[in-house]
């Protein structure tokens, strides 16, 4: 599959040309100022001569024509030298300048903002996404300068449908929704939340290709709990604690409603919602309207990949994933969405067992910050009864009700080491060597938890004292780990943008109103198989990042096709669903590929 795959992986500079061959003219409402102050139409230095004439720019710019290679050149150079500046500096400051430097593009011209992202991605999806994202919600009162997205607050009630409006663009492909009460693993940060809208869809735009004029972050804003937010003078959002039960659900119902009035074939993410409100939007709405939850289900089918990886990284057939050990730290909305597909799979592979017989073999344990969670846990979640210990005859003995995680490592002897708890180092040099222990001969410890502050343990620490034979991935990127002897212990990035961008962009593509279970687990098994039995074997369980536009095409199709089984499909624009049926699977990637979009500058064409 992979090779197909990367048989089919246009040269990204051959791509360029072939995007800039045959840029459709774009039609223009405004002249002169007006264009040079939209970051959409603005081209700056690089508007040719005959374009200056015809929209009234004469004059208005530098007589020199700088090609748009150039302009890219000369930001790239810019970075470069506040990277070289800013060396030495505190870590934070240096990476708000980087921020800083590359929103002001974004604010000026879009449309070389998103060549320089798609072109550098692994620059700069540090900056634009995890870690650096998390530090700019937390300074986003100090750093606004211009509204991004859009705002609907508890005040809005009753006035959604028609606010909805405002926003100028007729057609919206996809909204990244939040609401602020759990960002990353930094808590709730009310309306500052914004930021990972804002981040996700950067995502979207650079790695499947969506229009940026046809995206929209939204932030929902029901108050916050967080009190210094409150006290701050400079807080931009409701001073008010969070809304609660039915007053919120109404808010959510309401923006609902009204997105899907006004853009019909729109698709929802929502995106660090605090876990009860989590399943419960995404139970109350999957089948009434085209959305997911990223933190549920795309990472989890990140997860899953990872997990299948380990797998094959002991040599065993994926056949043998029913008898990992898996310990999952973190009972919250990405542990709990991790272990349903986990479960999920291993159930398929043991021919779908009922409750008793899946209990027999239970191969997960799961920890919140009470420890192992057991069927004698007062007021155990729902969400986490599933995979409460204690239901069937494969417990271990003194391994009870609020174990802590080193008497789980040490007794279980995982395979796996998963954390998603948000807690910064709880996988300390204890647990780690805990880890050596293990029943498998390539343990996996997957320190998923965003940012990197909050990451369970460093990339060094777990090649440390948990062995050089691990295999390790986190959810921020950390640098590969030298071990000596020119040997390297290989980071993966565990994220849930190797998925959320092909879901999104398959869903779009497929016309599908609904986003199921099949569609999301063929995105986490397309991404699984991408990866060589030869790289697996190095520890390398997810690609760079550097291909991330070609996974998503991948992922993408693999969405489609499953949306295709399902009989979802209706189609997009003038493909309709017969066509989509009767495509093979590397037509389906060719017309993936089509129709992603990609940054040149298109001709202007005025009109009154
Ligand atoms: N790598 C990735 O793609 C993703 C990473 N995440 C990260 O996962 C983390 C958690 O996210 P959610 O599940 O949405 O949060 P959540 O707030 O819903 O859940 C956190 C869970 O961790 C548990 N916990 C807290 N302290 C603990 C301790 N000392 N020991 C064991 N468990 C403890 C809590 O009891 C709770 O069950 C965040 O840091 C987030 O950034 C979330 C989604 C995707
Ligand atoms: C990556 C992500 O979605 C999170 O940390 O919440
Ligand atoms: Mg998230």
């Amino acid at each position: 599959m992979w090779r197909l795959a990367r048989a089919l992986a246009p040269d990204l500079r051959q791509k360029r040309l072939l995007s800039c061959a045959i840029p459709g003219p774009c039609i223009v409402h405004k002249r002169g100022t007006d264009i040079l102050h939209d970051p959409w139409f603005n081209k700056d230095t690089a508007f040719p001569l005959t374009e200056r004439d015809r929209l009234g720019l004469r004059g208005l710019l530098p007589p020199r024509v700088i090609s748009f290679e150039q302009q890219h050149d000369r930001f790239m150079v810019s970075f470069r030298s506040l990277e070289n500046n800013t060396r030495g500096e505190r870590a934070d400051i240096t990476a708000l300048a980087k921020w800083r430097i590359l929103n002001r593009l974004h604010d000026r011209n879009e449309t070389l903002y998103y060549r320089v992202l798609i072109d550098n991605i692994e620059d700069f999806a540090p900056i634009i996404y995890t870690p650096t994202v998390g530090l700019v919600c937390q300074n986003y009162a100090g750093l606004f300068r211009r509204p991004r997205g859009m705002y609907f607050s508890a005040k809005d009630k009753g006035e959604m449908m028609s606010m909805i409006y405002n926003w100028p663009a007729n057609e919206v492909d996809m909204i990244v929704l939040t609401d602020g009460s759990r960002i990353l693993g930094l808590g709730d940060l009310g309306v500052q939340g914004i930021g990972i809208p804002i981040g996700k869809l950067d995502m979207y735009v650079a790695a499947a290709g969506f229009n940026p004029q046809r995206v929209l972050p939204v932030m929902l804003d029901v108050g916050t709990n967080n009190q210094k937010l409150l006290e701050n003078n400079l807080y931009l959002g409701l001073r008010q604690p969070r809304l609660e039960g039915d007053e919120y659900l109404d808010i959510v119902g309401e923006f609902m409603e009204a997105v899907f009035k006004r853009w019909p074939k729109t698709i929802v993410q929502f995106e660090d919602f605090q876990m009860k409100w989590a399943f419960e939007t995404l139970q109350r709405y999957r089948r009434k309207f085209c959305m997911f939850n990223d933190d549920i289900q795309g990472t989890a089918g990140v997860a899953l990949a990872g997990l299948l990886g380990a797998v094959r990284a002991q040599g065993r057939p994926l056949s043998d994933f029913v008898k990992q050990k898996i310990v999952v730290v973190g009972a919250g909305s990405a542990g709990i969405g991790v272990l349903n597909m986990a479960k999920q799979a291993v159930s398929r592979m043991m021919g779908n067992p009922d409750m008793e017989e899946f209990a027999a073999k239970n191969p997960f344990w799961l920890l919140d910050k009470f420890g192992l969670v057991t069927k004698a846990r007062k007021d155990l979640d729902p969400a986490a009864t599933p995979f409460a210990r204690g239901f069937g005859p494969c417990e271990i003995e003194g391994l009870g009700e609020g174990a802590s995680l080193i008497e789980v490592v040490k007794k279980v002897k995982p395979h796996v080491l998963l954390g998603l708890s948000g807690v910064g180092g709880i996988f300390n040099e204890e647990v780690l060597r805990a880890m050596r222990e293990s029943d498998s001969p390539r343990p996996a410890i997957f320190a998923m938890s965003n940012p990197t502050m909050n990451a369970e343990c460093t990339a060094i620490d777990a090649f440390k004292y948990a062995g050089e034979n691990i295999i390790f991935a986190s959810g921020s990127p950390f640098e590969n780990v030298e071990l000596g002897n020119g040997k390297v212990g290989h980071v993966n990035q565990a994220n849930n943008m190797y998925l959320f961008p092909g879901i999104g962009l398959g869903t779009l593509l497929s016309g599908a109103h609904f986003i199921t279970d099949g569609m999301l687990q063929a995105a986490a098994e397309r991404l699984a198989s991408y990866i060589t039995d030869e790289e697996i074997q190095k520890g390398i369980l997810f690609p760079s990042i550097s291909s991330i536009r070609h996974i998503t095409t991948e992922v993408g199709a693999a969405v489609i096709q499953a949306a295709v089984a399902e009989g979802l499909a209706e189609g997009y624009h003038d493909v309709r669903a017969r066509e989509l049926e009767l495509m093979s699977k590397e037509e389906i990637v060719n017309y993936v590929a089509r129709n992603m979009w990609y940054p040149v500058y298109s001709p202007l064409v005025h009109e009154k």
